[in-house]
């Protein structure tokens, strides 16, 4: 039997959540939706608008009158906001640092949140990635992951990810992903935490292929329960 169902995949910044769903969703042949991604859309309209990030009402006021698109197909990246094409931009360092900032305003995440049911509604067999997902957005997925790893594991991956070399960049890139995971995990709106059902993966001494293997064996062996859902 193959596995139907919601995969969600939660877990602090640089821990592999969107390379490992998308390797799993491949796996799956299931759709991937990377909520990150939303957030940082919605991020990009912020700043093109010249609102401060900080600026709560301004923030809601912009979001709720951009279009934001992404796709769901696990091969190709599709973000697009008012039409343009900003997969390449919302990995940039300017909406890096604003996204926390945007994505803790309430009505920024309620109008994000209907989207995302909204289109894993339409997608079937999926595997959402983000970090409210398994709290938050989908309470009733079929299979919950809250993937870790060491801060330093975290940074050394992100350092070659951007090809960093220099050790002083790194510890600043770690300090980056410790600000981060403190403002995702304290705000008052759907705050970064594992779902209490949630399989904490470990990924810090695993490769990525070792945790695709692991999660992919962890929905196989929850068949049957998205039929029954
Ligand atoms: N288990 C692993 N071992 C080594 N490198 C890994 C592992 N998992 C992912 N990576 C690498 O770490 C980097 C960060 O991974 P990725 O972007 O998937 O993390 P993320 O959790 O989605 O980050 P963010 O939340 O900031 O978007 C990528 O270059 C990825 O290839
Ligand atoms: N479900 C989600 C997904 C993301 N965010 C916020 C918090 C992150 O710092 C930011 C960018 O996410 P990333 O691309 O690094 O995964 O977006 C959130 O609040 N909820």
């Amino acid at each position: 039997m193959t596995f139907r169902g919601q995969v969600t995949l939660d877990g602090p910044s640089g821990t592999g959540k969107s390379s490992v769903a998308r390797g799993v969703a491949a796996r799956l042949g299931a759709a991937y939706l990377d909520t990150g991604a939303m957030y940082r859309a919605a991020t990009v309209a912020v700043l093109d608008a010249g609102v401060d990030p900080a600026d709560a009402d301004g923030v809601a006021r912009t979001v709720a009158g951009a279009r934001i698109e992404v796709g769901t197909d696990a091969a190709t990246e599709t973000v697009r906001v008012d039409g343009v094409d900003v997969a390449a931009r919302i990995r940039g360092a300017e909406v890096t640092r604003a996204v926390s900032a945007v994505s803790a305003v309430p009505a920024v995440r309620r109008r994000l949140v209907d989207q995302q049911r909204a289109l894993v509604a339409a997608a079937g067999t999926v595997v959402v990635e983000g970090r409210d997902i398994g709290t938050v957005v989908l309470p009733d997925a079929t299979l919950k992951i809250y993937l870790t790893a060491a801060p330093e594991a975290r940074a050394q991956r992100r350092a070659a990810q951007l090809g960093i070399r220099e050790q002083s960049e790194i510890v600043e890139l770690a300090a980056d992903l410790r600000r981060r995971d403190e403002f995702d995990s304290s705000r008052a709106d759907s705050p970064l935490r594992p779902a209490a059902e949630a399989i904490v993966v470990d990924s810090t001494e695993l490769d990525q292929q070792g945790v695709v293997d692991r999660v992919v064996a962890l929905a196989e062996s929850a068949v049957g329960v998205g039929e029954r859902a």
